[in-house]
C-alpha cells in the first residue's frame, strides 16, 4: 500500500483502539473473555462499594433505555440456586453484561464496568494491553514533528490510560494529549466528532481519524474531520466502494506528514 499524506493543516491525529493501534484479537480474546469469566465473582466481591453501585446504576438506566426502544434482553427464569435477592440482583446485571457482549454493545454503561473489571488484571501483570509495531514509533515521530494524538475509543477511558499505561512496550500514556471515550457520544454519530473538535479547540480539518471502522469514519467525514481507514490483520473486509472511498493504510508508517522535518 502507498503512502497516505496528511492533509498540510493538520495540527491533530484522533487514533480507535481495537483494529488500529491494538490488534481485534486482544479484545476478542483475552479482554472480553477476562470479564466472562470473573463477573459475577467481582459483583459479588464490589457490590456493596460505591465504584460498583454507580455501575449498576448506569447498567439499570441502560435496560430501561433498551426496554423503551424495544431492545431490551430477553428474560430467563430465575435460577433455582439464587436464593437472596442480592443473589438475584446479581444474576440479573450478569445475565444484561453478558448479552451486551454477546451483541458487541458499545454503551457506556458495559464499557464502564469493564474498565473497572481489568484494572486488577493489569495491575497484576496477568495482562498487558497490545499494540501493532509500528504503533508508538510513529506517535513519537508525530510528536516530534509538533501534532498532537488523542485516542477515541469505545472503551472508558479509564481501560484506554490501563492499556496504554501497562502495554506491551511499559507506560506510554504521557504520548497522548488527551482521552475521548462514549460519554462525549457514539463513534458513529457526527455530533461526537464536532464535540471532539471543540473540546480540542481547532477547526474539523485539522484533525485526522484513523479507524478500523467505516461507520466511524463516515460519521467522522460528515463533522469534517479528515479520516484514514486502518487495515490490519482480522478487521472488517472492506466493501470495494468503501477500498475506492477511503484512504487506505496497513501500518501507521505509511502517514506522511508534508513540508515538516
Ligand atoms: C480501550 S480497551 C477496550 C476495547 C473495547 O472495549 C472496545 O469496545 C474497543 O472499541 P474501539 O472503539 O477502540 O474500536
Ligand atoms: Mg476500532
Amino acid at each position: 500500500m502507498a503512502t497516505v499524506s496528511l492533509p498540510a493543516g493538520t495540527s491533530s491525529l484522533l487514533l480507535d483502539i481495537e483494529g488500529t493501534t491494538t490488534p481485534i484479537t486482544f479484545v476478542k480474546d483475552i479482554l472480553f473473555p477476562y470479564i466472562r469469566e470473573h463477573l459475577e465473582d467481582y459483583l459479588s466481591t464490589h457490590w456493596e462499594e460505591d465504584e460498583c453501585k454507580q455501575d449498576v446504576h448506569l447498567l439499570k438506566k441502560q435496560i430501561e433505555e433498551d426496554m423503551k426502544q424495544n431492545r431490551s434482553c430477553p428474560v430467563h427464569t430465575v435460577d433455582q440456586t439464587v436464593h437472596t435477592d442480592e443473589e438475584k440482583a446479581i444474576r440479573e446485571v450478569v445475565e444484561n453484561v453478558l448479552w451486551q457482549m454477546a451483541a458487541d454493545r458499545k454503551s457506556t454503561a458495559l464499557k464502564q464496568l469493564q474498565g473497572h473489571m481489568w484494572r486488577a488484571a493489569y495491575a497484576s501483570g496477568r495482562i498487558k494491553g497490545e499494540l501493532y509495531h509500528d504503533v508508538i514509533p510513529a506517535i513519537k515521530r508525530w510528536k516530534g514533528q509538533g501534532l498532537k494524538v488523542y485516542i477515541y475509543s469505545s472503551g472508558s477511558v479509564e481501560a484506554q490510560k490501563l492499556l496504554f499505561g501497562y502495554s506491551v512496550e511499559g507506560d506510554v500514556l504521557d504520548l497522548f494529549d488527551g482521552h475521548f471515550d462514549t460519554t462525549i457520544g457514539a463513534k458513529v454519530e457526527a455530533k461526537s466528532y464536532e464535540r471532539i473538535t471543540q473540546r480540542i479547540g481547532c477547526q474539523p480539518e485539522e484533525i485526522t481519524f484513523l479507524t478500523d471502522v467505516t461507520r466511524e469514519a463516515k460519521a467522522a467525514e460528515e463533522a469534517g474531520v479528515n479520516v484514514v481507514v486502518v487495515v490490519r490483520p482480522g478487521n472488517m473486509e472492506l466493501t470495494d466502494d468503501e477500498r475506492a472511498h477511503y484512504n487506505l493504510i496497513t501500518s501507521f508508517n505509511q502517514l506522511e506528514l508534508t513540508g515538516r522535518d
